[in-house]
């Protein structure tokens, strides 16, 4: 493979117009998987609480939950950049709390951190200590019981408030964003107010780039939504092998001689 991405890399392709390309992995299997398909960015997503763990929302989610899918995330991905989520509660109560928990990450892995919403002291301090930040506005998940579900955010004139965030974020000196779950419209006014990239998820296509959750990608998710598709149909892919496999140990024909010693 060609030379690994780095934070650098990210800022200029939004420069030269060429559209990040970036998806969330949980351990090495999967991010190895990303690599190899050539994605710029994976991102250790604290969905992993939602996507692997079972849990209603990323809300549970906790930094050890993240240090151990950093871990294994890292073993897989050897040319895209490794972006991990700052979980709900290890960044939000304090400065110090935010670099410490930016600290263990990239200790466990990460070439540079993510954090939702309006915390620019919080940013200021990670890029301070070298750590680069991306940051996270919209429909941010983890402020799912303020937002009294995972709904649409910025509509009318809302979004007037999440555009002068970005510029702040921006300021504090984030490397690019994400946008979720905002009109398209609103993200494309954001991404002309800002120089770095805006890294959309069901924000339309007038971001910079797009970031989706892998297993929405490969179709092995439960449900399905408005902001994904499903490239593959996975879930039904991996059944019918399991039932194949089922079916011959049923009914006695494997495992066969070459099976066998
Ligand atoms: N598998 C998975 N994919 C994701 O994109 C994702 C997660 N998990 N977990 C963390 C957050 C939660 N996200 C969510 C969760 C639910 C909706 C949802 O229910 N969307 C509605 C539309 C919402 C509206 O119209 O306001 C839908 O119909 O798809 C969207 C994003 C995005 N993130
Ligand atoms: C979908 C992305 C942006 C995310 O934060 C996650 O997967 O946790
Ligand atoms: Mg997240």
């Amino acid at each position: 493979m060609s030379e690994r991405v780095t934070v650098p890399h990210i800022r200029a392709m939004r420069e030269k117009g060429r559209r990040v390309v970036c998806v969330t992995a949980y351990d090495a299997l999967f991010g190895a998987l990303a690599d190899a398909a050539g994605v710029d960015l994976v991102l250790v997503g604290d969905s992993v609480g939602n996507v692997l763990l079972g849990y209603p929302t990323t809300v549970p989610v906790t930094l050890e939950d993240m240090l151990h899918h950093t871990r294994a995330t890292r073993a897989g991905v050897k040319r895209a950049l490794l972006v991990s989520d700052l979980p709900f509660g290890s960044f939000q109560v304090s400065v110090s709390d935010a670099v410490g928990s930016a600290v263990a990450l990239m200790k466990a892995g990460a070439e540079a951190v993510k954090l939702e919403g309006d915390y620019t002291e919080q940013i200021e301090a990670c890029v301070r200590a070298g750590i680069p930040v991306m940051g996270h506005l919209g429909m941010t998940p983890q402020s799912v019981n303020l937002f009294g579900g995972h709904r649409v955010q910025g509509k009318g004139s809302k979004g007037e408030s999440i555009i002068d965030t970005a510029k702040r974020l921006e300021d504090a000196g984030a490397f690019s964003m994400v946008l979720e779950l905002i009109p398209a419209e609103l993200a494309e006014r954001i991404t002309e107010a800002v120089s770095i990239p805006t890294i959309g998820i069901g924000a339309g296509a007038g971001c910079s780039g797009q970031i989706q959750v892998l297993y929405d990608v490969l179709g092995l998710s439960a449900g399905s939504f408005r902001h994904a598709r499903a490239f593959v149909h996975g879930s039904d892919c991996l059944l019918d092998g399991l039932r194949s496999y089922t079916e011959v140990v049923r009914d006695g024909s494997f495992p066969t001689s070459e099976n066998s010693f």
